[in-house]
This record gives structure tokens, C-alpha cells and sequence, in this order.
């Protein structure tokens, strides 16, 4: 049961004491690269990774198109984190597990997150290769009781019972599409709300069109949980979905989806994410790290 599984506030800061012994950054911001997004981590500067198998305590990235290191260094001269990779309830780690960085990354200092994905859209507007600034989601493993708050709630992190309302950060929403407006690229770029299905299946026609009809604009199988962490204990969130396929919600219609498929529309579009997520971080106000603890 996921709800049985306990990790203490001690494995946590063993984790984020041993990375920040082992790299001299303090990062400020934490992306995490979806299906095929991986690239992201590749322009920041100075770096120093890690393999998440060397990491004591991080779980292990199964998924191909994830390739699982950590990645530490310098964007616009602000210091950041960047997942390579990152976990999925459908691998069979625990819902902590998969959001393990999150608290990890806040006692490190983190301040923002950026979450990406790759997502199947349901709204007609939204095309593959566009990308959708995430305006809110719809945690279905969360509403059923799959979430990673269940169990007891470690008060040092964040209240028992947090709001969402909010949880994506309006004034980063707004500063994207601005971003995507001077950038040329405001007709790739929309606000939608993201669903998270437990996967690792493709939707049904039948589950697609009971999504289309609760409103959920695209659909994808990760995000949801590590934004609930990441509200909890306080960080502030950006998310956006690169929309990689169309979820088929119509049974005279033969196409048929693919991880392939979503890793090749990742490479395709990797780098306008590339460049909306560098010029996010470069105009995002910040406050300093100030956990210069352990610098080695
Ligand atoms: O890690 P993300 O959410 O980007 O991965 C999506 C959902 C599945 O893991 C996979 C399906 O192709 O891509
Ligand atoms: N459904 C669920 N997850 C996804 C999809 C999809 O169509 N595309 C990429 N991730």
C-alpha cells in the first residue's frame, strides 16, 4: 500500500547533505525534462552531474527518453538543478518515491520548479508540436487516495492539508506567454489544464471521450504528484506539456499512439522549449540561495 510507506525528514537530508558536498552550486531552481525533453539539461553551464544510481537514496529512471542523471549548473547566471529523467507510478515506484527530489531539492534551497512533459492533447486547438502552459490539473490517482501526502504529514515540510488552488504560478504563466509573444512563437503556445492518468497504457477511445468531456485539455502520466510536493512544502511551480499526439477519441479514426512517437516530437521541438524555459529563467525574480551549508 502506498500509503503504508513512510520515508523520514533524516533520508531526505542525507540525500541533499551528499549532493550539496559533491558540487559547489546551490541551486535556486529545479527543472524536471519530460519524454524526450532531456536536452534542457544540456544548456546549463559549468556542470557537474550525477547518475541517479551513484545518488544515495534517489530512486532508478526505467523509462527510455529518461536518462536519468542530475544535473547541477548555470542558466543566465542563475544556478539550477535539472532532472534528467524522472519517476512514474507505472515503473512501480511508490508516489514518494517518484516525488522523492521534490524535498530533497527544497532543503537543497530550491525555490521554483519548472515541471515539463510529454502529453496527448484532447482539445481540437491543441496540436502536436504545440506547447501547453499548464494552468491547473486534474490528479485522477490523487482523487481515488494515490497520493504521495498520504500517510503521516511531516509538518516540517508542510501542512496536513494544503491548498492547490493556485499551485501553478499565475505571474510565471503570464511571463511565458509574454516570453512566447517576443520569441515569435505565441501561436505554438496555449494555457490548458493536464490530466494525470496512472499509464502505462495509452487511453481507451472510451476513457479518452470521458476526459474531452471533463474539460482536460492534455493528458499524460507523471507531473501531478510532484507538483502536490512541491505545493506542500512551499516551492513555487511552472509547468508546461509538449504535445506530442493527438489521444484518438473517435472510432473511425485508425492512428494509434507511440512512445516513439512522443520521444521524436520531443527531439522536434526541443529547442523552442529549450529557449522558453531559458528565457523564463533568465527574466524569473529570484531570491538568492542562501543554503551555503556544507560547500565543499
Ligand atoms: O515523463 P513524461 O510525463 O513526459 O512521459 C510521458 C508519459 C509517459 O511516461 C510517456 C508516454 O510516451 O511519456
Ligand atoms: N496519453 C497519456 N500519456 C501520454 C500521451 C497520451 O496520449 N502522450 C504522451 N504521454
Amino acid at each position: 500500500m502506498h500509503s503504508k510507506e513512510q520515508i523520514g525528514h533524516d533520508e531526505y537530508q542525507k540525500t541533499s547533505d551528499w549532493l550539496m558536498s559533491h558540487t559547489k552550486h546551490r541551486p535556486i531552481v529545479a527543472i524536471i525534462c519530460g519524454s524526450g525533453l532531456g536536452m534542457l539539461a544540456d544548456t546549463l553551464k559549468c556542470q557537474d552531474s550525477f547518475d541517479y544510481s551513484d545518488i544515495p537514496g534517489f530512486p532508478q529512471s526505467t523509462v527510455q527518453g529518461h536518462a536519468g542523471r542530475l544535473v547541477f549548473g548555470e542558466l543566465k547566471g542563475k544556478s539550477c538543478v535539472c532532472m534528467q529523467g524522472r519517476f512514474h507510478m507505472y515503473e512501480g515506484h511508490s508516489l514518494l518515491k517518484t516525488t522523492f527530489p521534490i524535498r530533497v531539492f527544497k532543503l537543497m534551497g530550491v525555490e521554483t520548479l519548472i515541471v515539463t512533459n510529454a502529453a496527448g492533447s484532447l482539445a481540437d486547438g491543441l496540436r502536436p508540436g504545440d506547447i501547453m502552459i499548464i494552468k491547473d490539473h486534474i490528479n485522477f490517482p490523487g482523487l481515488v487516495g494515490l497520493n504521495p501526502l498520504c500517510g503521516p504529514n511531516d509538518e516540517k515540510f508542510g501542512p496536513r492539508f494544503p491548498a492547490m488552488s493556485g499551485c501553478y504560478d499565475k505571474g510565471l504563466r503570464s511571463l511565458v506567454m509574454e516570453l512566447a509573444k517576443q520569441m515569435g512563437v505565441s501561436s505554438l503556445v496555449q494555457e490548458g489544464v493536464y490530466a494525470m492518468v496512472g499509464g502505462p497504457n495509452f487511453e481507451t477511445i472510451a476513457e479518452a471521450k470521458l476526459l474531452h468531456r471533463l474539460g482536460v485539455d492534455a493528458v499524460g502520466m507523471s507531473t501531478a504528484p510532484e507538483v502536490v510536493v512541491a505545493t506542500h512544502c512551499g516551492l513555487r511551480v511552472f509547468g508546461l506539456s509538449l504535445i506530442t499526439n493527438k489521444v484518438v477519441k473517435s472510432y473511425e479514426d485508425s492512428e494509434s499512439v507511440n512512445h516513439e512517437g512522443v520521444l521524436e516530437v520531443g527531439r522536434l521541438r526541443s529547442q523552442t522549449v529549450q529557449q522558453l524555459v531559458t528565457e523564463l529563467i533568465s527574466r524569473m525574480e529570484i531570491n538568492n540561495n542562501e543554503n551555503t551549508n556544507n560547500v565543499s
